[in-house]
């Protein structure tokens, strides 16, 4: 046997897995696709061995894994800027404001935007991240939209609006897309939904010295022997002692493999013998969010001079929100504007000259006309990435977790699975995928121990014996 496990794809999941194995004594192979590691993390190089994230960015106080890890391998945080005003689009008006909402959003649509937040909290609370069809009411849930919730519940126009666009920056998918089961069981795991919007009192508290991909650098760092890059997996073969792994100039041989691959992604895969028709199915239910994000760089972060924060959304411009990503120290200005959900699939069909003007276009009727003038403009499109095809995370369809859920972690005879869709701290994140990096090498431990996987097989749960 050539390796204990086979880990494919060097994201933060299976970096995460391919180490706690290693630790544990195992012999491990990851095999990544790319020339690269990080997957949904990468880097922009600002000069002078400074960089910010194309990828993902910020986590907050309660994101305990990815500060854990982050510490192990000497990557330092520094606080999001968030000072100053804000501006916000909302159906064409512009406001701007300070806190989560424009107050002059007016004295009905305020109250109304106050108590939908507060339902979906609520309703958000009761549902477990780790198996989120077992909630109260999980079907009548995950029967409806993001959309359809929404107009039952907002009466206003404008507060509708502000929480369609705030799922749309968060979620990069558009509001009749998303289960409400999934948009409850991702704000649950990620410490609440109001957390979530947040910035200095959530999710966007802090971000990393150096980019958040410099994580994943620094793991693969310490696995040389283990990683392998350029490694594009098309093909598992279970056989009754072992799984052979293979791909374009290569076959490699274990006794147990971790896909930990976006669940899209992991569908592509071709199994021998064909996966159970349970899990297929929820690979065809999960499909990656839609994101463009675009950098635009500029000597100086001039906005701050001006008494604002550089957040600028909008509910129908080129991007959903924008916010000052410039370097700890703030110099060079950079503003990271998200193009996301609807929007990302209408820009996507622009040129990359169409998209940057759309883009400096919107900036500067958030922030005045120098935020035309940059210094560089880089895009990011993550729909166009071979081995990412969108982001943040999969997110999952009306009835996809009710039906299939169960499918999400549940090992196929060697095969098991990781990747933050299958996390529970922080599903869809970076704490997510650690998660499940983490959970995914429990799981090899605990079979070499004899003990059964936790959770139940797919086997199990299908009646379909591999
Ligand atoms: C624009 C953007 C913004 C984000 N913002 C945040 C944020 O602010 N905070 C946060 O916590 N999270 C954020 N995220 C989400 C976060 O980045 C991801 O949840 C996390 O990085 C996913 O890690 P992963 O290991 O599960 O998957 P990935 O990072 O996708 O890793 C999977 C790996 O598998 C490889 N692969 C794919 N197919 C194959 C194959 N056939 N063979 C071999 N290798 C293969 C890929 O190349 C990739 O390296 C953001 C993501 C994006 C893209």
């Amino acid at each position: 046997m050539e390796a204990d496990a086979i880990v494919i794809g060097a994201g933060l999941a299976g970096l995460t897995a391919t180490r706690e194995l290693k630790q544990a004594g195992w012999t491990v192979r990851l095999l990544e696709a790319r020339e690269r590691v990080g997957g949904r993390l990468k880097g922009y190089a600002l000069g002078d061995g400074k960089a910010v994230d194309l990828g993902g960015e910020y986590f907050g106080d309660k994101s305990t894994l990815i500060a854990e890890t982050a510490r192990s391998v000497g990557v330092e945080r520094f606080s999001t800027y968030d000072d100053g005003e804000r501006v916000a689009f909302v159906n064409g008006k512009r406001f701007t404001y300070g806190g989560l909402i424009p107050l002059r959003l007016g004295p009905v649509a305020l109250p109304d935007f106050g108590r939908a937040v507060l339902k979906i909290e609520r309703l958000a609370r009761r549902v477990p991240p780790d198996r989120p069809w077992t909630a109260p009411d999980a079907e009548k849930l995950d029967s409806q939209t993001f959309w359809s919730w929404c107009r039952r519940n907002v009466a206003t126009a404008p507060a509708r609006a502000f929480l369609t666009m705030a799922v749309e920056a968060a979620y990069c998918a558009g509001p009749a897309d998303l289960s409400m089961l999934h948009v409850l069981t991702y704000a649950n795991a990620s410490g609440g939904f109001r957390y979530l919007l947040e910035v200095t009192k959530g999710i966007q508290r802090y971000r990393f010295d150096g980019g958040a991909h410099s994580v994943a650098d620094k793991l693969a760092a310490r696995l040389p022997d283990e990683l392998r890059t350029g490694a594009v997996v098309r093909g598992i073969e279970q056989r009754s002692d072992s799984v052979v792994v293979s791909g374009p100039g290569f076959t490699a041989r274990a006794r147990f493999v971790v896909v930990a691959v976006p669940v899209t992604l992991a569908g592509r895969i071709a199994y021998t013998p064909a996966l159970a028709g349970f899990r297929d199915q929820l690979t065809q239910r999960m499909p990656a969010g839609s994101a463009i994000k675009c950098l635009a760089i500029y000597d100086e972060p001039f906005w701050r001079a001006d008494g604002r924060s550089g957040q600028v959304t909008s509910t129908d411009g080129p991007f959903r929100v924008a916010f000052d990503t410039s370097p700890a120290d703030g110099s060079p200005g950079v503003l990271s504007a998200f193009v996301t959900g609807r929007a990302a699939r209408t820009l996507t069909l622009l040129s990359p000259a169409e998209r940057r003007s759309a883009v400096l276009d919107g900036l500067a009727k958030g922030l005045g006309p120098r935020a035309a003038k940059v210094v560089d403009f880089v895009e990011q499109n993550w729909l166009d990435e071979e081995f990412t095809r969108g982001c943040y995370h999969g997110y999952a369809t009306p009835g996809t977790l009710t039906a299939h859920g169960p499918a999400l972690r549940a090992p196929i005879g060697r095969i098991h699975w990781a990747g933050t869709e299958t996390g529970v701290h922080q599903l869809g994140s970076m704490g997510g995928a650690i998660d499940s990096g983490r959970r995914a090498a429990r799981e090899l431990l605990a079979r070499e121990r004899g003990e059964r996987p936790a959770g139940r097989r797919a086997e199990e749960l299908t009646g379909h014996v591999q």
